[in-house]
C-alpha cells in the first residue's frame, strides 16, 4: 500500500508562524504584519507590469475537435487555460461554491476546531507556504485530502454528511476530467497512454489521488499593500481552479508581467504544476500564480491539486528524449517532491535538474 498524501508531512513537520487565524472582520485598518513591500516577496511588485496588451490566458471549447492542440499550446506558451463544456455539473459548482462561503463563514473559534497540525495535511490553516514568508497573506484556507468526515462534523455538527456527499462527488468529477485534460495534453505531444509505463498498467485510474484547497480572500482594507496568495508554482501534474466570480488569480509571464484570469461564470481554470513540467521534459510551462484581494468583495477559490499515486516516479517521458533533448529532470515521487518543495519552496524544480556534465 503506497503512502499517502495524507502521510506526506508525517515526521516533516512544517513550522507555521501563524497558527492563529484574525478574524479579518474585524480589522478596519491594514496591520502592519499584512503589508507586503517589494523586500517582503521579489516579485510582489518587481518591475511595473507593461502597457496591459489585452492577452490573456485562452477559454477553451472542450467540445471543439482541435481541443487537444489548443491545450497543448496553452500549456506551452502561458501553463494555464480556462475551460468551457468541461462536463462538470454547474449545480454541483454552485453547491461546492456554497460549502466554501459556509465554511469560512463560521466564527473563528468553531474553524479552529478543525485546524490542520503542523505535520498534516487536511484541514483550516494558512497556505503552507506561509512557512516562507514575513508577511502574513490576507487569506484562509482549508485543505481537503482522504475523508472530511472527521473535521466536517467538528465544523458541522448537523450536515456534515450532506457536506462531505458534495465534497466526494465534486472529488470524482474533478478526477475524470484532470485525467481528461492530461491526456489531450500529452496528445498534442505525440504522447499516448502507451507511452506512459506507470498510466498503462494501471489505466483505470488508480494511480492518481488529490487534495481539494478551499481558499477565501476576505474584503480589505488596503488591498494594494496585501497579498492573498504569494507567487508560487503548483507542486501538481495539473490543478484545476474554480473561482467565484470575484477576479484576483494573477498568472505570470516573463514578457507581460502579471496577468489577471477573468472569471468566466461556470468555466474552471487549468495550470501545469510542476510534476507536469517535469513529464514534459520542460516542454510545458508550470506557470507561476498569485492570489490578490480588493476593497469590496470577498473571494473564494476551491483548487483540485491532482497528482500521481506516492510510489510512481515522475521523470521525462522517454519519447520527449533524445540523444539531443537530455532529460532536464531526474526522476522522483510526488512524496519526495512535496518535501523538497516543503524544504525549499521556489528552489524545488532547481533541486532535481540533471546538470549537463561539460
Ligand atoms: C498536495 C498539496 C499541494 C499543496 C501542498 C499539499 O500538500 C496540500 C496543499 C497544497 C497547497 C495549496 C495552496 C498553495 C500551495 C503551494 C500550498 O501552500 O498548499 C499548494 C501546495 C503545492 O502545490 O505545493
Ligand atoms: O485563489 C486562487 O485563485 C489561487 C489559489 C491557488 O493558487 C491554490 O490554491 O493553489
Ligand atoms: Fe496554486
Amino acid at each position: 500500500m503506497p503512502a499517502m498524501l495524507t502521510d506526506v508531512f508525517r515526521g516533516h513537520p512544517i513550522h507555521l508562524p501563524h497558527s492563529h487565524q484574525p478574524d479579518f472582520t474585524s480589522l478596519r485598518e491594514l496591520p502592519d504584519s499584512y503589508k507586503w513591500t517589494p523586500k517582503d516577496d521579489l516579485l510582489f511588485a518587481a518591475a511595473p507590469s507593461p502597457p496591459a496588451t489585452g492577452e490573456n490566458i485562452p477559454l477553451i471549447d472542450l467540445d471543439q475537435p482541435d481541443a487537444a492542440n489548443q491545450i497543448g499550446h496553452a500549456c506551452r506558451t502561458w501553463g494555464a487555460f480556462q475551460i468551457a463544456n468541461h462536463g462538470v455539473p454547474l449545480g454541483l459548482l454552485q453547491d461546492i461554491e456554497f460549502l466554501t462561503g459556509s465554511l469560512f463563514g463560521l466564527p473563528v473559534q468553531r474553524k479552529l476546531k478543525a485546524a490542520r497540525s503542523e505535520t498534516g495535511v487536511s484541514g483550516y490553516g494558512v497556505a503552507r507556504i506561509a512557512s516562507f514568508f514575513n508577511k502574513k497573506m490576507w487569506s484562509e484556507g482549508f485543505t481537503i485530502t482522504g475523508s472530511p468526515l472527521n473535521d466536517f462534523r467538528k465544523l458541522w455538527p448537523q450536515l456534515h454528511l450532506n457536506y462531505c456527499d458534495i465534497v466526494e462527488e465534486y472529488e470524482e468529477q474533478m478526477k475524470k476530467l484532470a485525467s481528461k485534460l492530461m491526456w489531450l495534453a500529452l496528445k498534442s505531444l505525440g504522447v499516448s497512454e502507451e507511452d506512459v509505463e506507470w498510466a498503462s498498467l494501471n489505466s483505470d485510474l488508480n494511480w492518481a489521488q488529490a487534495a481539494l484547497q478551499l481558499n477565501h480572500y476576505p474584503v480589505c482594507p488596503e488591498p494594494d499593500r496585501a497579498m492573498g496568495l504569494a507567487a508560487h508554482t503548483d507542486s501538481t501534474l495539473l490543478t484545476i481552479l474554480y473561482q467565484n466570480n470575484t477576479a484576483g488569480l494573477q498568472v505570470s509571464r516573463d514578457d507581460l508581467g502579471w496577468v489577471t484570469v477573468p472569471p468566466v461564470p461556470g468555466s474552471l481554470v487549468v495550470n501545469v504544476g510542476d510534476l507536469f513540467h517535469i513529464l514534459s521534459n520542460g516542454l510545458f510551462k508550470s506557470v507561476l500564480h498569485r492570489a490578490r484581494v480588493n476593497q469590496t468583495r470577498a473571494r473564494l477559490s476551491v483548487a483540485f491539486l491532482w497528482g500521481p499515486q506516492s510510489d510512481i516516479k515522475i521523470s521525462p517521458v522517454p519519447k520527449l528524449v533524445s540523444p539531443v533533448e537530455l532529460p532536464l529532470y531526474r526522476s522522483v515521487t510526488w512524496t519526495e517532491y512535496l518535501r523538497t518543495k516543503a524544504t525549499h519552496f521556489n528552489k524545488a524544480l532547481s533541486m532535481i535538474r540533471n546538470h549537463r556534465e561539460e
